[in-house]
């Protein structure tokens, strides 16, 4: 799979930098945000929320299971009305937007999408264009290259006129990605993106969706948000981010910032340690049990004459 830009190796890059300037305005803006289910004097799932999400970055959500990911994303693409607060996305309210202008602002790649029976795949990552289309408008030049280039990015070229019923369950999900690549939104929400994945894989997916927030030429920068599980592969491929617990932020910053046996302990409940990767420098997770604490490091000499 080959990411759509060249990626490069994950730079922090802190809101205010003096060799840049002040950060750009965030393409999300959250105030206040309360989402939840059923009747509005239930209890929120999650919030309130405030949260600014860097234009033209890589934000990684992480928590524990239940904890209100899902449900967050499900009300920045409105699928969920907010109970409380306010949303900003691209300097305008969620609301402002008619539908079809919020399909061509944010798309997203739910957790566990099901594609139409006897769909293949090409046609599945055509339906990205629509939101670009009329009513009954044909396929332009346009669309098309949008899905070659989304199916060549995903490795499906040559799976394109399999159906998506028959494809492996990281195939599919590598498909599904395709359809948001289509759509070609300057946001981009994707929801576990790679539980699907071999290791190769997701770091494959990750590296391009990195490579989205560094376009070469004249393209705009991507501004994704990704709930990722496997938090070392979230600090390889994010800018920053976010913790949340029981529905509210629990912690924010780059991945050092947020990585940290405190934070791990109080967002997972997680007795860990943090290293640096020798290679590129983010911070890798290394779960300990309790049985693990008090184990020693066998040296090479004591795994030879075992
Ligand atoms: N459609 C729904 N109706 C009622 N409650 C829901 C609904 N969807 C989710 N919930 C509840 O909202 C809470 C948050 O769920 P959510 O799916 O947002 O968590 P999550 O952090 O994405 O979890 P996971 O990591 O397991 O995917 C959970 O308690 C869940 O049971």
């Amino acid at each position: 799979m080959t990411p759509p830009h060249p990626a490069a190796a994950p730079a922090e890059r802190p809101g205010a930098d003096p060799a840049t300037g002040p950060a750009p305005d965030p393409a999300l803006r959250l105030r206040g945000v309360r989402l939840g289910y059923g009747r509005p004097d239930t209890p929120d799932t999650v919030g309130p929320v405030d949260l600014d999400v860097p234009a033209g970055r890589v934000t990684a959500l992480i928590g524990a299971n239940g904890c209100g990911k899902s449900t967050l994303l499900r009300g920045l693409t409105r699928q969920l009305p907010l109970r409380g607060g306010s949303a900003e996305v691209l300097g305008r309210d969620l609301g402002a937007y008619s539908a079809r202008e919020y399909a061509r602002t944010v798309a997203l790649l739910p957790q566990h999408p099901v594609a139409p029976e006897g769909m293949t795949v090409a046609q599945l990552v055509q339906r990205g264009r629509h939101p670009h289309r009329g009513l009954f408008g044909a396929a332009g030049a346009d669309d098309d290259a949008a899905v070659a280039r989304a199916l060549r990015h995903t490795d499906l070229e040559e799976l394109a006129d399999r159906e998506v019923a028959e494809l492996s369950g990281g195939q599919r999900q590598r498909a599904w990605l395709a359809l948001v690549l289509a759509q070609r939104t300057p946001v981009l929400l994707l929801d576990e993106p790679t539980s699907y994945l071999d290791l190769a894989h997701q770091v494959e997916v990750l590296d391009l969706v990195r490579g989205l927030t560094r376009p070469d030429g004249d393209e705009e920068p991507v501004t994704v948000v990704a709930v990722l599980h496997e938090l070392s592969l979230a600090a390889r491929v994010a800018d920053r981010l976010v913790a949340l617990r029981d529905g509210r932020v629990a912690a924010a910053g780059t991945p050092a910032e947020v990585l940290t046996p405190a934070v791990l302990a109080e967002v997972f409940d997680l007795d860990a340690d943090v290293r640096p990767d020798p290679l590129l420098g983010h911070p890798v997770v290394l779960p300990r049990g309790a049985a693990d604490r008090g184990a020693s490091h066998p040296s090479p000499t004591t795994q030879e004459t075992r």
